[in-house]
């Protein structure tokens, strides 16, 4: 078989730039692709790079399909190097979007799989940093969210830390009565190793409203992070430390039985990822890269099959961060 290949640059603005320890980010660079097979049949897939998590650049993408024939066959499909996972997710899903055919052209599932980002208790709201994060969690709580992200590591640590403890307050006096509240913490991989430890002591003492604290350390740290996880009661989550299979399989080699963060836009072969996830029953959060909806349906397929362990929230409650009405089908129409 054998599929016309086309692909699209595209690029969004955040409302709010997005401010995680790494610095700030203020526009969402990606490509759109199009598989079209012999008989007409379509399939679209995106490429959406985070190079600053450790993803290929949006450069090194783009390079990439415009290297790729115009007409490709599996073996290119299957062929892309492993130092292009974002390039190895989309392409693959296009594919998939053809070959499995209980999928509408857009990809959506044809069958009543529960679509989370329509069911916000299924959905992990992102919050901004900082003292914003108080009012933007309660308007997230009205709009049906019950598990918030908040990025940490951003501000100085005794005034973030002072404002976790507001943040919580707030949710209990809101929200006492009900108990299936949760807050994830993001670090970025921006703590020192006693900032990691002052940040649990005061999660441990906050009690299980606190999810977890994704990636307190940086990347090189992993034993350092196990220790943590080991003397703390509050969970651990990696992040940057597993953002390809290559790295997930690395960590689980190493003994980690933590939570997993899996970005599949950026992670890789989606049929790799599924193999891997169902054979080692991993503990995952599936989460969001700011993919538009063209990647965000083939992400949540994934996840909507990998039955896993806790069925946690997933982290695609994001869409406040832009306010565009981007159409990624109006980039086929030019
Ligand atoms: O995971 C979520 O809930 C929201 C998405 C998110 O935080 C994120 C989005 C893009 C890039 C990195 C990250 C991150 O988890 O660090
Ligand atoms: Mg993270």
């Amino acid at each position: 078989m054998e599929y016309k290949f086309e692909f699209r640059p595209y690029q969004r603005q955040f409302r709010v730039p997005v401010k995680t320890s790494h610095g700030t980010w203020d526009l969402r660079k990606g490509i759109i692709l199009r598989l079209t097979d012999e008989k007409g049949k379509e399939g679209f897939g995106e490429i959406a790079p985070v190079s600053w998590l450790g993803s290929e650049t949006f450069e090194q993408a783009l390079d990439f399909c415009q290297q790729l024939p115009k007409v490709i066959t599996p073996t290119n499909i299957f062929s892309v190097p492993d130092e292009l996972p974002a390039c190895q997710f989309g392409i693959e899903s296009a594919w998939e979007t053809i070959t499995t055919h209980a999928l509408t052209l857009s990809g959506m599932p044809l069958e009543d799989l529960p679509d989370p980002t329509s069911e916000p208790e299924m959905c992990s709201g992102l919050l901004p940093p900082g003292q914003a994060a108080i009012l933007a969690c309660k308007i997230l709580w009205k709009k049906g969210y019950r598990t918030f992200k908040w990025k940490i590591g951003v501000i100085p640590i005794q005034l973030e830390l002072r404002i976790l403890e507001q943040l919580v307050q707030s949710i209990l006096e809101d929200f006492s009565a009900d108990d299936s509240i949760s807050l994830r913490l993001d670090a970025n991989g921006g703590l020192t190793d006693v900032e990691a430890s002052q940040w649990l002591h005061v999660c441990d003492r906050a009690g299980k409203i606190i999810e977890f604290l994704e990636q307190p350390l940086p990347v090189d740290q992993f034993d350092q992070m196990k220790k943590l996880s080991d003397r703390f009661s509050t969970p651990i989550a990696l992040d940057e430390s597993v953002v390809t299979l290559k790295q997930m399989k690395e960590v689980y080699q190493k003994g980690w039985n933590g939570i997993f963060v899996i970005k599949p836009s950026i992670a890789g072969s989606p049929s790799q990822i599924r193999q891997f996830c169902k054979s080692k029953n991993i503990d995952a959060v599936f989460s969001s890269v700011f993919e538009t909806e063209i990647g965000r349906e083939a992400a949540l397929r994934l996840a909507s099959e990998l039955n896993t362990k806790h069925n946690r929230p997933v982290g695609f409650g994001v869409n406040h961060w832009f306010d565009d009405n981007f159409d990624v089908h109006q980039l086929w129409h030019d």
